[in-house]
């Protein structure tokens, strides 16, 4: 063997992308540890999602589609992927961006100056829904007077209901969010630790809230988080990478880590923990929560007031922790079993869980 040849084989220099055979691969894919090149790792990555779409029949020729757009890595990338299949594969959508301002000075505000971007580098129209608009109260407010501890219940419980609220203004038939394979995984997981399944029989479908006031999808679901980051690398694409600053949720935080600690060691640890939670049945004698309409917005609830204008009655008294079941007395009937009940249900829906 040749010297030249001897030591290329060593370093692997001379090796091929190993999907096209014919480029020098640039990147080791997170997702099946094949090195590929650039074009290569674009065209899986986008047929990947092409197929996730069509096999789930996500979409039907002609429907309205609002995909939430915070600015992150996330959403940009389904924006920007969901715009190109959208032409290739004439899926016939009338794609928006949907952003909620929970108004926090340092983080949404510089975000939305990136979606406003991606509004005309994309072609796709924008809607800002503020939570001062709708709610009457920022987070920065919020966090004000309830500290950093809890802030995230009501930042998730309330922007659930604004992109809901978003969605009916822009008159879509559904709502598209950027949640990931990983997102998707620790979600499982932490259901599991907190005993909750009605969330955990929930987190991993693809289409959820078809019985409410509109379906939402995931797209992203078996797309890995670090092939998003790549994608958007290498495309450029303009994104917000800044994590909130209000956000201390050490219990995810923890979920997250050991997530990629297994996906460091096998990475289909990812998609077997999803497959896991798809499996899980639930025994007939799990009582679930009763789907009914909120007595004081009209928004979907299980319980007498929904969770949002629990949470906001709470604030507007100057009680928050009465809400999040820190403080004695409350709505939907004070000191009741049934309120201890709701804040419990409450208190456990933390940020960033996914009750899609
Ligand atoms: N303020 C917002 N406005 C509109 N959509 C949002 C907003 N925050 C979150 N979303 C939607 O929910 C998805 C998951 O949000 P999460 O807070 O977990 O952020 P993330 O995983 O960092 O995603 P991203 O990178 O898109 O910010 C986002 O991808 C997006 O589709």
């Amino acid at each position: 063997m040749e010297a030249s040849e001897a030591k290329s084989k060593k370093t692997g220099a001379s090796r091929l992308c190993c999907l096209c055979n014919q480029r020098r691969p640039v990147l080791k894919r997170p997702k099946t540890l094949q090195q590929i090149c650039k074009e290569c790792f674009y065209e899986v990555f986008e047929e990947e999602i092409h197929q996730v779409i069509v096999k789930n029949h996500l979409f039907k020729s002609g429907e309205r589609v609002a995909i939430g757009a915070s600015g992150g890595k996330d959403s940009t990338v389904l924006a920007y992927v969901l715009s190109e299949l959208n032409r290739r594969h004439s899926y016939g959508l009338d794609l928006f961006l949907l952003s909620i301002d929970e108004g926090i000075t340092g983080y949404r505000d510089d975000s939305l100056e990136t979606v406003k971007r991606n509004e005309l580098q994309y072609g796709l129209p924008l809607q800002i829904l503020s939570y001062k608009d709708l709610y009457g109260w920022t987070m920065d407010d919020i966090v004000k007077m309830i500290g950093l501890k809890n802030n995230c219940t009501f930042c998730g419980v309330f922007r659930r209901q604004a992109l809901d609220r978003g969605a009916a203004l822009l008159k879509v038939d559904k709502l598209v969010t950027g949640h990931n394979a990983d997102d998707i995984a620790e979600t499982v997981l932490l259901n599991i630790l907190r005993g909750d399944i009605a969330r955990l029989s929930r987190c991993t479908s693809i289409t959820t809230g078809e019985d409410g006031p509109i379906p939402r999808c995931k797209p992203f679901k078996y797309t890995y988080e670090k092939e998003i980051v790549m994608y958007a690398y290498f495309k450029k694409l303009d994104y917000f990478s800044t994590e909130c600053i209000y956000s201390p949720n050490a219990y995810r935080g923890f979920a997250r880590e050991f997530i990629k600690d297994l996906e460091r060691l096998r990475p289909r640890a990812i998609l077997d923990i999803i497959k896991s939670g798809e499996d899980f049945r639930i025994a007939t004698t799990t009582k679930m929560p009763e789907q009914g309409t909120c007595e004081r917005c009209g928004y979907i609830s299980s319980q007498k007031w929904c969770k949002a204008c629990v949470l906001l009655d709470g604030l507007n008294r100057g009680l928050p922790k009465m809400g999040i079941g820190r403080a004695r007395g409350g709505v939907n009937g004070d000191h009741t079993k049934e309120t201890k009940k709701l804040a419990k249900s409450i208190e456990s829906k933390k940020c960033g869980s996914l009750d899609f």
